[in-house]
């Protein structure tokens, strides 16, 4: 039998309708969400993003402003940019899309984003609140992930949860979150030696660790939930994930697809993000 699918295009419509409603009582109050999208360089993917992201903000009736600097951009004139947008009344999220020019220090960007602003939870206060379980903003592709599992009523707490993958932006924040909600959490990576002594351990599976169909039916426990972060290209140049769909399918209870799985939430929480950054203001 073949393993349900979490369509991450349906969950996540759901809720930029609900997202769409916030925006509808905020402009009633006088204020529109606003975010400022910062894309530095020639990246085509990035590009692509950008233009969704912009979009996705446009269909729910939020303003978003794209700020389009050239590759060759300096540090300085870069961070001059962002303390531009932290004092501007009409933006309420600031998000740099990443990757930057190899030239440019991400860790110094991100940390000049005002914490108030910082819709992609990326700057270190924000990931300090988000470890010590504080209100702030979450990263919004684990945070879709969240979502994604609560929607398909996927129970958490008691459950095993095993990571592959430890970046910044996906891994080391979904572990976290999990761990929040009572799952027993092992991180595991591209060097642990014997992955799937340890994936064949999870209940929870989520694959983040960006090398194409690299999760195989050997490292998937029968019945087990397996979430795929991955977004790469094979070699037809066709977009996959960290999964092979294929020989896992049927395994896993439930699995999510690559397109339409965790990518269409990652938008989506950035949406929520934004709104939220605005009733946050009106509430001041
Ligand atoms: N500042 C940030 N930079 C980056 C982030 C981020 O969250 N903040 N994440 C990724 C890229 N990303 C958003 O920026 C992103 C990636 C993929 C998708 C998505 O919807 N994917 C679709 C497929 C799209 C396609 O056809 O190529 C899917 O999986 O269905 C949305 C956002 C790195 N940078």
């Amino acid at each position: 039998m073949s393993s349900a699918i979490i369509n991450g295009k349906e969950i996540g419509q759901e809720i930029r309708n609900a997202v769409a409603e916030r925006v509808i009582r905020l402009k009633e109050r006088g204020l529109t969400p606003g975010l400022a999208v910062v894309l530095v360089g020639d990246n085509q993917a990035s590009a692509t993003y950008v233009r969704n992201k912009q979009k996705s903000c446009e269909a729910i009736g939020m303003f978003s402003e794209l700020i389009k600097l050239p590759e060759e951009t300096t540090q300085e004139e870069l961070l001059a940019q962002i303390q531009r947008l932290n004092q501007r009344e009409d933006i309420h999220g600031i998000l740099v899309q990443l990757p930057l020019p190899k030239h440019i220090d991400e860790d110094t960007v991100i940390a000049t984003i005002a914490v108030e602003k910082d819709v992609d939870g990326f700057s270190p206060v924000s990931v300090g609140k988000m470890m010590l379980g504080q209100e702030t903003f979450l990263p919004c592709t684990p945070f879709g992930v969240m979502k994604l599992l609560e929607y398909s009523g996927i129970e958490i707490a008691g459950k095993h949860a095993v990571i592959v993958g430890r970046s910044h932006i996906v891994g080391k924040p979904m572990g976290q979150l999990l761990l929040q909600k009572d799952a027993t959490v092992t991180y595991t990576h591209s060097k642990t030696p014997d992955l799937p002594s340890f994936t064949k351990q999870a209940d929870i599976l989520i694959a983040a660790v960006g090398r194409a169909n690299f999760i195989t039916k050997e490292h998937v426990k029968e019945g087990a939930v397996v979430i795929d972060v991955g977004i790469n290209r094979d070699d037809n140049n066709k977009l996959c994930g960290d999964v092979n769909f294929v020989e896992v399918d049927g395994i896993a209870s439930h699995i999510t697809p690559v397109p339409g799985g965790v990518g269409p939430m990652t938008i989506t929480m950035l949406l929520f993000n934004t709104v939220q950054a605005a009733e946050n203001k009106l509430a001041q």
